[in-house]
């Protein structure tokens, strides 16, 4: 996705009329952010501010970080009405995410979020509170825990194995991975969430696929939130019903479907098998809890798992495998890791992961140069508080540009090359400790879902590498593979990824 110029220019003349209108008729604003424009910042036109610096643009990290280099780590930007200060160095991502932790828990209240994630109920985008924190809760001790993760063990090896049988019968032509191993993480999540594929699950995966799309938090509605009726005309409040509606239909008949399971399920069987919904619909149960879930509550928490699980994961490989194909060196000895601990075996167990050391460090480098959420997800302060000298105001945007941390060569030799070395004898990790390696994010709202996505990432490479060898088609050499990226919810690659697969390990089932 990118901000396109003639569309864009096609808005703002409905706009610009609107919104001198729209000023001219509202009470005062509340909050008066004046405060921000002292903090340095490129010039802003009347009306539109920064706006025209991103259109056009699809990398709206490297946009940020080439700002940062003229204005600074604290960087003011004014997007339509939205004031937005956007954080590129360690020192200032602390007095965020550690000093101010509690002042900036808060999320922006985007369109997208509000009609997908049912009002802001889901546990991305709810307000911090006693309801966030309760969901929250939940997430640690239940629906991500390392326990459940561990539980998903043979629902990974069938999944991870399926996709390994589709790619071998593609052996000899190109086949496009990007789109096989994103499918096979949905399966995955779908799978993990619900117990099974639902029945419409090609529906369900291009609802997902087009909300993922939506939820940028760039859209021209939400930079111009005064005007009431501009979702209507752009297009994005439609469009955002249609697939909500969509979405909430198959959530619904999955929940139906599960309650009418465990009425008929014994309390044995609900202790080996319990997916996510059973356990959501466990805590809606619990007349003891002094939060209760409604059912839209458990599909806004569903909602989450389907798309900050499948999305981030199935980015995850897709850029891991790409960089690998992109530097022969570092595929050949991943491959020949992952060979040499399952060759005794014949097959990939995850028992043995503990010794990809290798591999892991291809996912760290990976997850430094191309975070799947590389400004992670933005933050709202709560009160007024004192970053670097200067006065933030409450309900201030913060954008954190983690992509730019991981890049800054302050803090990273050769910061722009593909070096998986150099986690080999490191001890930076991604738990939110180090803040120039963030991609998971830090603070209270950092993402709960770590273990689950390095789970099913580590799981997918070494199939595909124990398994497979892998060449460029139509003679295209290594190092000229594009690596162009396409700004979303999440920083894809621009185009998929297609590579011809050998067999060199048979397929066999798990023992
Ligand atoms: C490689 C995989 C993943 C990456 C890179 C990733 C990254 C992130 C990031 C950067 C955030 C925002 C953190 C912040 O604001 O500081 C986040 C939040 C979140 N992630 Fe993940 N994520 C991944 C996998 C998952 C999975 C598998 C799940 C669940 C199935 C998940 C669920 C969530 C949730 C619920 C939040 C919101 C937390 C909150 O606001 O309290 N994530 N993730």
């Amino acid at each position: 996705m990118e901000f396109e110029f003639p569309s864009t220019l096609v808005v703002l003349s409905f706009l610009v009329p609107m919104f001198m209108v729209v000023n001219l008729l509202r009470r005062k604003s509340t909050t008066s952010y004046s405060h921000l424009n002292l903090i340095p910042g490129p010039r802003k036109l009347p009306l539109i501010g920064n706006l025209l610096l991103l259109v056009g643009k699809s990398n709206l990290p490297l946009v940020f970080r080439d700002l940062a280099v003229k204005y600074g780590p604290l960087m003011h930007l004014q997007l339509g009405e939205i004031p937005i200060l956007i954080v590129s160095s360690v020192e200032v991502a602390n007095q965020i995410l550690k000093t101010h932790d509690v002042t900036f828990a808060n999320r922006p209240p985007l369109v997208a979020a509000r009609v997908m994630a049912y009002n802001y109920t889901d546990v991305v985008f709810a307000p911090h509170g006693e309801y966030w924190r309760h969901l929250r809760k939940i997430c640690t001790l239940e629906l991500l825990s390392v326990r459940r993760v561990k539980s998903f063990r043979p629902i990974r090896e069938e999944e991870f194995l399926n996709l390994a049988k589709g790619i071998a019968s593609n052996e000899g032509s190109p086949a496009n991975l990007s789109e096989r191993v994103y499918l096979s993480s949905f399966t995955l999540t779908t799978k993990a969430s619900i117990g099974k594929e639902t029945k419409e699950q090609g529906t369900a995966i291009s609802t997902l696929r087009e909300a993922v799309e939506l939820a940028s938090g760039f859209s021209i509605a939400d930079l111009y939130p005064s005007i009431k009726l501009l979702p209507l005309i752009s297009g994005i409040k439609f469009k955002l019903e249609r697939i909500f509606w969509q979405a909430d239909r198959i959530l619904g008949r999955i929940i139906n479907e599960h309650r009418v399971a465990k009425a008929n399920k014994t309390d044995d069987a609900m202790e080996t098998s319990e997916d996510l919904a059973e356990v959501l619909l466990k805590y809606q149960e619990d007349e003891g809890t002094e939060v209760p879930l409604t059912t839209d509550n458990i599909k806004a928490v569903l909602l989450d798992m389907f798309l900050a699980g499948g999305e981030t994961s199935a980015t995850l490989v897709d850029w891991a495998m790409s960089e690998m194909v992109k530097n022969p060196t570092t595929l050949k000895r991943a491959q020949e890791e992952v060979r040499q601990v399952f060759d005794g075996k014949g097959y990939v167990d995850e028992a043995e992961f503990h010794e990809l050391i290798y591999l892991k460090s291809v996912i760290k480098e990976t997850l430094r140069l191309h975070p799947p959420l590389p400004l992670l997800v933005p933050r709202l302060s709560s009160e007024r508080c004192e970053i670097n000298g200067y006065e933030i105001p409450a309900k201030t945007r913060v954008i954190i540009n983690a992509w730019a941390l991981g890049r800054d060569p302050k803090h990273w030799n050769d910061a722009d090359k593909f070096v998986p070395e150099r986690f080999m004898d490191s001890s930076i990790d991604y738990k939110g400790n180090n803040l120039e390696y963030i991609p998971f994010g830090a603070g209270r709202r950092m993402c709960p879902g770590m273990s689950f996505g390095l789970a099913n990432v580590e799981f997918t490479l070494a199939m595909l590498l124990y398994h497979f060898d892998w060449e460029m088609p139509n003679g295209i050499k290594n190092e000229e593979l594009d690596m162009t990226e396409a700004f979303g919810m999440s920083v894809k690659r621009k185009h998929d990824l297609l590579l011809i697969p050998t067999v060199m390990r048979p397929l066999q089932q798990v023992k």
